[in-house]
């Protein structure tokens, strides 16, 4: 059952204590309370977020954060690769963690992303074909909400459809379908169809993913904490229960290896014990900023701080990857936009409101865009030095094609847009503090467009998606371009995809650098793992939320009794 307070709990004896209620941390608590011997703590600062309707209907993932009470509110440092500019960096705030308020895209990334992390790691368990079966765990594939036809839009035999966690195609049309659709055929060279990125393979111009289902948002509250799982009398949630640190009961274990077995956390409960495991599930940004109050992180750069060092593990924090995004938009020749059709037309609004809460279905189901492409930029152009993916079937640059202006929709005109995204980027950043009061907010600075390798790439990625809407399926649509592709107009304008990892990193068992083992154990530590994205040592070239998913359902494995 769901708590507000500490003293409400019926017992105070864990197994296991999951903090953060997000993304992660709903997988194992689902996972491990399978079996009905073991009794799980989860910790979330944040409050329910189903019957939220900002969260639940799919056209709102774009209102549902930054800052509204389901944000952490977070934005980063002065960007020096941003002309200065600190941007907005939300993460969920609440049950569901960010799969409650992110934009829903479900794209698992490449096969050689996660083949780079069984090599990283040093454990093929970690490989694209290792982890089939809990990609399979999570997805419960679904019919799109207008129950259209599908058959040229996705590959059934790369889904799950006996999963958790509901996904769907785009439930409503939008004008562009068509244009852009049409573009693969016309311009296939440079721009292929894919019949689905999902399949390992996910170089060309397909249809896109949601993780939706029957009209509404899927999180990892709807389908993990569902009602038939959150009934379970040995799942106990404790919500407003923000953690500051993790500690230690007892100096150390027989082979000096520091020993976390309690949690601190504002609810005035001194620290309830974890019999068996902490497992940290608070994002990128979380973890290590617990981690590091904790006193585990670098012993100098902590006693700058005066925080007592518990552990010297320099990488906490360090390694902060995310992709950074930019627009490129054009004016349009059609009132059949989403800036017109909806944004303007405040009747619509209504009309579009009362359909989906009568029945889940119109308008408001569809998400941010219905197609999506992934790309490589050829050797022969000259623009990389190295390769920065994980192989030569990995995508460079990410084409998002999405029919409305980005930021107040201007009073006249019609628009269409293409989000460009570096998709390997080789700019790395850090999460540290400056204060010893865990609940100030720590510094994140993710050092967008810092390496000049991502520059080339972001500028090459505007480039492609003018050339996208030179098909001549566009004629007569396109009106104009109104972004121009220089350096300085994408530094003035990029920010961030909100898909940060890194910061806890995995690496080989006995590695002198890295976070964690390859079983997501803390290096030199006994008692926590660390489960969600901060342990990724790159970021997937897509959208992370089926990365995450992924992981925390083989770390679910790993740590049941006699785990594989
Ligand atoms: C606005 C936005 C849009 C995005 N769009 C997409 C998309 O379209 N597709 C996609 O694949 N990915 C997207 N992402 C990224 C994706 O959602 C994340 O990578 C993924 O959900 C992260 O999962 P996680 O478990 O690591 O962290 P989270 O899901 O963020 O979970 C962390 C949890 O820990 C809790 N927590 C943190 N600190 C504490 C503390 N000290 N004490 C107690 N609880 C704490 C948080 O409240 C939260 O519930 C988006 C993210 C955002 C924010």
């Amino acid at each position: 059952a769901i708590y507000e307070r500490f003293d409400d709990l019926p017992t105070q004896d864990f197994n296991y204590i999951i903090v953060g209620g997000g993304t992660a941390g709903n997988v194992l608590a689902n996972r491990l309370t399978e079996d009905s011997f073991v009794s799980v703590l989860l910790l979330e600062a944040g409050a329910s977020t189903t019957d939220v309707l900002l969260s639940e209907v799919p056209f709102f993932c774009s209102r549902v954060v930054p800052g509204t009470p389901l944000d952490w509110n977070f934005t980063t440092t002065e960007q020096p690769g941003l002309k200065g500019r600190s941007v907005q960096l939300p993460r969920g705030f609440g049950l569901g963690g960010s799969s409650a308020v992110n934009g829903m895209v479900y794209t698992r990334g490449s096969s050689q992303d996660y083949d780079r992390y069984a090599y990283v790691s040093g454990d093929d368990a970690w490989g694209w074909d290792a982890l089939q079966p809990y990609f399979r765990k999570n997805e419960h594939f679904v019919a799109p909400a207008d129950d259209h036809n599908t058959t040229d839009q996705f590959n059934p035999a790369v889904h799950g459809f006996n999963g958790i966690n509901l996904v769907s195609l785009p439930g409503y049309p939008r004008g562009t379908d068509k244009h852009v659709i049409q573009t693969t055929t016309e311009l296939s060279d440079e721009f292929p169809f894919n019949l689905d990125h999902n399949s390992g393979y996910q170089l060309g111009v397909g249809w896109a993913p949601t993780t939706t289902g029957n009209g509404t948002r899927s999180s990892s509250q709807t389908s993990y904490l569902a009602p038939e799982y959150i009934e379970r009398p040995n799942l106990h949630v404790l919500i407003h229960a923000h953690v500051t640190r993790i500690l230690q009961s007892r100096k150390e274990n027989i082979h000096g290896s520091p020993v976390f077995d309690a949690v601190e956390f504002t609810q005035d409960a001194g620290a309830p014990p974890s019999l068996k495991e902490i497992i940290l599930s608070t994002g990128s940004i979380g973890t290590p900023h617990i981690l590091l109050h904790s006193g585990i992180g670098d012993d100098a750069e902590l006693a700058t701080l005066g925080i007592p060092s518990t552990l010297h593990l320099p990488d906490v924090g360090k390694n902060l990857t995310d992709h950074p995004g930019w627009s490129i938009i054009f004016s349009v020749n059609s009132t059949e936009t989403v800036d017109s059709v909806y944004l303007r037309n405040t009747t619509f609004q209504r009309e579009a409101l009362a359909e989906w809460l009568a029945s889940k279905t119109g308008y408001l189901t569809g998400g941010l865009a219905n197609q999506i492409g992934f790309l490589r930029i050829p050797e022969d152009t000259g623009v990389l030095e190295d390769e920065p993916c994980a192989g030569n079937e990995t995508a460079h640059y990410e084409l998002f094609f999405n029919g409305r202006f980005w930021g107040p929709v201007p009073e006249t005109g019609n628009f269409f847009r293409i989000l460009t995204v570096v998709l390997c980027p080789l700019s790395r950043g850090t999460v540290t503090i400056n204060s010893t009061n865990p609940l100030d907010q720590p510094l994140i600075n993710p050092n967008y467009l810092s390496h000049p390798q991502d520059v080339a790439i972001m500028q090459y990625a505007a480039a492609s998606g003018q050339k996208f809407v030179t098909a001549p399926v566009w004629d007569g649509y396109i009106l104009d371009s109104l972004t121009s592709t220089t350096v300085d107009d994408f530094r003035n304008g990029a920010h961030s995809l909100f898909h940060p990892v890194g910061t806890a990193s995995m690496s080989p068992a006995g590695a002198d650098w890295g976070v964690v083992d390859p079983d997501l154990k803390l290096k030199g530590a006994k008692g926590v793992r660390i489960v969600d994205a901060s342990v990724m040592p790159f970021v997937p070239a897509g959208h992370t939320q089926a990365s995450v998913y992924v992981i925390a359902e083989r770390a679910a494995d790993l740590i049941k009794p006699g785990g594989i």
